[in-house]
């Protein structure tokens, strides 16, 4: 089932927060919508589910128009961070609710069958007999995905559904979750704030801000070609340093850098803290002294001050010497310029 969102408006009263978004979501594709806090990622969401109509702009259902099409048959399982589960009945019971209630008819046979199945499938088998209050948040969400399954919806939307859980748990569920849609093909829109979440799950990776998407594209495309510096801040550590452009040529410090098709005037030189190389040859980098070493389990972060006064972080091996008060220079492996 593919979707199509065309130019959607959502407006709240006399705040705009979704402005024309369009966005094509191909049959069995995981979609991650990634954003911000107020970016207008639950609102998609729910216009999708049809819990909230855009004021303005067009949803498909494979060439239905959604808006003609009532909630309850838009064939949309749903699993929110917060979507309890109903805390007097059983895992079973809990998964079985939706066949019951369904315009589907089951034999009670066929509904024991299918949850014996979904357990089995989120790997619960053996818990069907707990309440919701006997198992851990993890598998408390895990019922709630085997719950949503359980009517075999046509879209799956996932709205920060590990988002309560710790970050051990929600590393382990998202590659569960992503081998299970690799298994069903269920159409998924799901909605992170969190960066590795949505590089870990995705075949495809919207990001919005203030209600609008700023960049679509693969992890690979997304992480490799920010479209801004705003894309770039939000995928993960960024360094920033001033810039001056003069005829496709940005300067920093002592060190120039191809700006080709930029304008002359103020840029900024954004590169990430994997990329540097720490070195004395003053002709390969901008000027910094190191401020504090702090241990990672796998490298060392070295904190330091260029000679005008930036702050700069960069990774370095376990066996990195130099400490704090070392003079240096920075290379930049993968510098990039953006300009407002
Ligand atoms: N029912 C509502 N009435 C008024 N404003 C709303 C309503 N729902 C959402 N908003 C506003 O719309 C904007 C987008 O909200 P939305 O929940 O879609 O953002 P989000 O990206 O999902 O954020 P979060 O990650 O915090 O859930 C926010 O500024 C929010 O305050």
């Amino acid at each position: 089932m593919n979707i199509r969102l065309d130019t959607v408006v959502k407006t709240f009263e006399t705040f705009r927060a979704v402005h024309g978004v369009s966005l094509d979501i191909k049959s069995g594709e995981l979609v991650a919508l990634l954003g911000p806090s107020g970016s207008g990622k639950t609102t998609i969401l729910r216009m999708v589910a049809g819990l909230e109509f855009a004021d303005g702009g067009q949803i498909h259902f494979g060439d239905e128009d959604a808006t003609d099409i009532p909630v309850r048959d838009r064939g949309v399982g749903f699993v929110f961070q917060h979507y309890a589960l109903f805390p007097h009945m059983t895992v079973a019971e809990n998964i079985a609710f939706g066949m019951k209630v369904s315009k589907v008819k089951r034999s009670s046979t066929d509904i024991d069958r299918r949850v014996t199945e979904l357990l089995d499938l989120v790997q619960l088998s053996g818990l069907g007999e707990r309440f919701p209050g006997q198992i851990s948040g993890g598998q408390r969400q895990r019922v709630a995905l085997a719950r949503a399954l359980a009517v075999d919806p046509r879209v799956l939307l996932l709205d920060e559904p590990f988002g309560a859980l710790d970050a051990n748990v929600r590393r382990d569920l998202r590659r569960w979750l992503r081998s299970i849609h690799d298994e069903l093909g269920i159409t998924t829109l799901f909605v992170t704030h969190d960066q590795e979440e949505a590089l870990d799950l995705a075949d495809r990776v919207v990001i919005l801000d203030k209600g609008k998407i700023v960049q679509q594209g693969t992890p690979e495309e997304v992480c490799r070609s920010p479209a801004n510096a705003f894309v770039m801040r939000f995928l993960g550590d960024t360094n920033a340093l001033k810039a001056v452009v003069r005829d496709g040529r940005a300067t920093v410090d002592t060190m120039t850098y191809d700006a080709i098709g930029l304008k002359d005037g103020p840029a900024e030189l954004l590169f990430r803290p994997t990329d540097v190389e720490w070195g004395h040859d003053p002709a390969k980098g901008v000027a910094a002294k190191i401020v504090r070493v702090l241990d990672r389990p796998g490298s060392k972060r070295v904190l330091a001050q260029t000679a005008s006064g930036d702050s700069v972080e960069f990774d370095v091996s376990p066996e990195f010497a130099e400490q704090k008060g070392a003079t240096g220079y920075i290379e930049i492996l993968r510098p990039r310029l953006f300009q407002d």
